[in-house]
């Protein structure tokens, strides 16, 4: 049987990891991203790297790049990496060219992105799927995968063994809005982290952050109850009980956490990445998802609200936060109930 083709809608940062390791196994793989990017890639060519395995360097010639999305027709997988607030547009785009039962795959953080291409994408099937794991742009045309993890995606038998093929660990999951939820209370680390301006392991491995994000994850987890949404636990321990082990002493949760925390020293968050590159970040479909299905439910999100508001300032002018200003800055914020 012939392989699956696959094309990125997307091809920045987990595009071009995920299309990359196909392309690296053989498969063939059409990126489809801004030309600038597209650019950087047709000169320097394409290198996945981590800090445990040799880097596999693909060379310009064995990447096929375009920058509109009816270089999508034919694929039987499209892989949807762009940012939330992009996958509306994206979607328009990739209408025209799909033929009826094209898989498109979400891969891309937040709630809705399934649901919204779907609704633009009658006749095709749209999967949720989820990256657990953190991946920067090291350097021009080098994706650095910074810990590892087992994707996640509802269940597609050619999909998992490709990515399996290409050394791309995957897991087929039935309860995906568990785990869009489970992981909705990690990526409440993403803000945490891009106002603290270090690296995932520093920032961790400091419990005035860690606090933040407990008040974080305490909100949003009153709020999964009211809704009555059940996250799935993507980690060692149950999500109930994330916020209580963020609160531990640093030394203590070193030793708790050691397993979870295998966290090279490049790994950044997403929204720092976005913040460096001076775009706009998923502020909205993070923290705002919390603060809106708070509201839906009689309740309020202090602390999320809050978070929101700072980073829609720091997209406007970056400044960093200590753990113990950011802190009291959300505590304060939880005090008087105000974002
Ligand atoms: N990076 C990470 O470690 C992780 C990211 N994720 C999630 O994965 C998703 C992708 O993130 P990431 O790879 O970091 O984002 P990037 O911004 O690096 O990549 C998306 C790329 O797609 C481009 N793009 C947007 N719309 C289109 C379009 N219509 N046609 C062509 N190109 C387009 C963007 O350009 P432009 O910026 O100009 O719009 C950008 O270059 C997000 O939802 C993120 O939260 C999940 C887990 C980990
Ligand atoms: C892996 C994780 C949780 C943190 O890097 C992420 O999803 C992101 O950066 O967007």
């Amino acid at each position: 049987m012939s392989k699956p083709r696959f094309a990125v809608l997307g091809a920045g940062t987990i595009g071009c990891h995920l299309g990359g390791h196909l392309a690296a196994a053989g498969y063939e793989v059409t990126f489809i991203g801004r030309p600038a990017a597209m650019d950087v890639l047709r000169e320097r060519g394409l290198t996945l790297s981590t800090s445990v395995r040799p880097p596999v360097r693909l060379t310009p010639d064995r990447l096929t790049l375009a920058t509109g999305a009816e270089a999508a027709a034919g694929a039987d997988y499209v892989l949807v990496t762009v940012k939330s607030a992009g996958t509306g547009a994206a979607a328009g785009e990739l209408a025209p060219h799909l033929a009826p039962g094209t898989v498109v795959v979400s891969f891309q953080n937040g709630l809705h992105n399934p649901a919204t291409l779907r609704a633009a994408l009658p006749g095709r099937t749209v999967l949720a799927g989820m990256v657990p794991y953190n991946v920067v742009r090291s350097e021009l045309g080098t994706v650095h995968q910074g810990m590892p993890g087992r994707l996640m995606t509802e269940p597609d038998d050619g999909l998992v063994a490709a990515f399996r093929e290409a050394r791309l660990a995957i897991e087929a999951r039935t309860d995906m809005p568990g785990v869009q939820h489970g992981k909705l209370l990690l990526n409440l680390n993403n803000a945490v982290n891009a106002l603290s301006g270090l690296p995932l392991a520093d920032q961790l491995g400091r419990r005035a952050y860690r606090r933040c994000l407990a008040l974080c994850q305490r909100e949003a987890l009153a709020a999964y109850r009211a809704a009555g949404v059940a996250p799935a636990r993507l980690g060692p321990t149950a999500p109930g009980v994330t916020p209580y082990l963020l609160g531990l002493p640093d030394a203590v949760f070193r030793r708790v956490a050691a397993a979870s925390l295998r966290i090279d020293a490049h790994a950044r968050s997403s929204m720092w990445e976005d913040l460096r590159r001076g775009r706009p970040t998923e502020i909205d479909s993070l923290q705002g998802e919390i603060v809106g299905l708070a509201e839906a439910h009689g309740l309020s999100a202090p602390v999320n609200a809050r978070l929101v508001t700072l980073v829609h300032e720091a997209e406007r002018g970056p400044r960093t936060w200590s753990g113990p200003e950011l802190y009291a800055e959300l505590r304060a914020a939880r005090r008087h109930g105000r974002s």
